[in-house]
């Protein structure tokens, strides 16, 4: 039987609450909430210790990241190097292809993704077993506000501000696009993760007033087949940013990592 995984849950946010509680109601059998991390002091709002980066290497044998992609940088590798497992929200910070190969040799411990917000990368992760891929494309559009950068000059934040329909905010690569929406597009990065390489993902960014969902859709192609996967979830109330789904995409991951039987791998 496989011993109780020990998780050590990073950012207590939109993310971090709902895994940090059905963690700690026991809902994903062979996985304990250990302790949790976090910028903020949580007081009595955490039902788990908080603790240190450094304690929480010491007690746990899985981290989770749910903070951002500075946590990834900062961490990553001392997460790994200490025996450490670590699920990765944040995967826009492997758009520095350095750090991806660090962190992809680094050990004991072992690197995970979740899928998060899109769906398919199974599939695509499978189909680059046949050759490269063509051409793939993902178009992700959210409310206007959670677009909002500071690198963006006064006319961009009208254009965002004033939208009364669809605009398109920036178009580039899953290399680039994930560092200017550090919080919103991690997708992009997810896809490349998912076909092998940053600069075959073509992203554009929408802002639409009227999307009372968040839309992701992955359209892939090459000789061996054509693929598109369309997503439109909720935002999560209190960050918009974040789809509602994804801490459950994490606690699916999650799940699989504590070894539960009858799960789609
Ligand atoms: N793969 C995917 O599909 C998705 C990935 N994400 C990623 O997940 C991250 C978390 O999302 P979400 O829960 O919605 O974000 P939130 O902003 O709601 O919560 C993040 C929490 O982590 C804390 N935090 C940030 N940096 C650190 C740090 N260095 N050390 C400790 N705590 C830290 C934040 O504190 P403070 O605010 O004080 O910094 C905050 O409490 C996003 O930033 C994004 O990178 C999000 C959505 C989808
Ligand atoms: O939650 C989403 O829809 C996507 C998101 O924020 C991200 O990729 O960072």
């Amino acid at each position: 039987m496989n011993a109780t995984r020990k998780v050590g849950l990073v950012g207590w946010g939109a993310i971090g609450r709902v895994v940090g509680t059905a963690l700690a109601e026991h809902r994903v059998p062979g996985a304990e909430l250990v302790c949790v991390v976090d910028n903020r002091p949580l007081g009595e709002g955490a039902p788990a210790p908080q603790l240190s980066f450094d304690e929480a290497l010491e007690r746990c044998d899985l981290i989770v990241e749910a903070a951002g992609q500075g946590v990834v940088r900062e961490w990553g590798e001392r997460v790994l190097a200490s025996g450490t497992d670590l699920l990765i929200a944040s995967t826009g910070a492997l758009t520095d292809e350095e750090l991806a190969e660090r962190l992809l040799a680094a050990g004991p411990g072992r690197v995970y993704f979740t899928g998060g917000a899109v769906g398919g990368l199974d599939l695509l992760q499978a189909v680059r077993a046949l050759g490269p891929l063509d051409e793939v494309r993902l178009t992700t559009t959210k409310l206007p506000a959670t677009l909002e950068q500071p690198w963006m000059d006064d006319e961009l934040l009208s254009r965002l501000r004033t939208a009364t329909g669809p605009v398109e905010v920036l178009a580039g690569t899953a290399r680039d696009i994930p560092v200017r929406f550090p919080k919103s597009t991690n997708v992009a990065a997810s896809v490349a993760l998912a076909v092998g390489d940053l600069d075959t993902v073509r992203v554009q960014v929408v802002a639409d007033p009227g999307a009372h969902h968040t839309r992701h859709v992955v359209e892939a192609s090459g000789p061996h087949g054509a693929y598109r996967f369309e997503v439109a979830h909720l935002p999560d109330p209190g960050n918009p940013a974040t789809s509602q789904v994804v801490p459950y995409a994490v606690l699916r991951s999650l799940a699989a990592l504590a070894g539960r039987t009858g799960q789609i791998l």
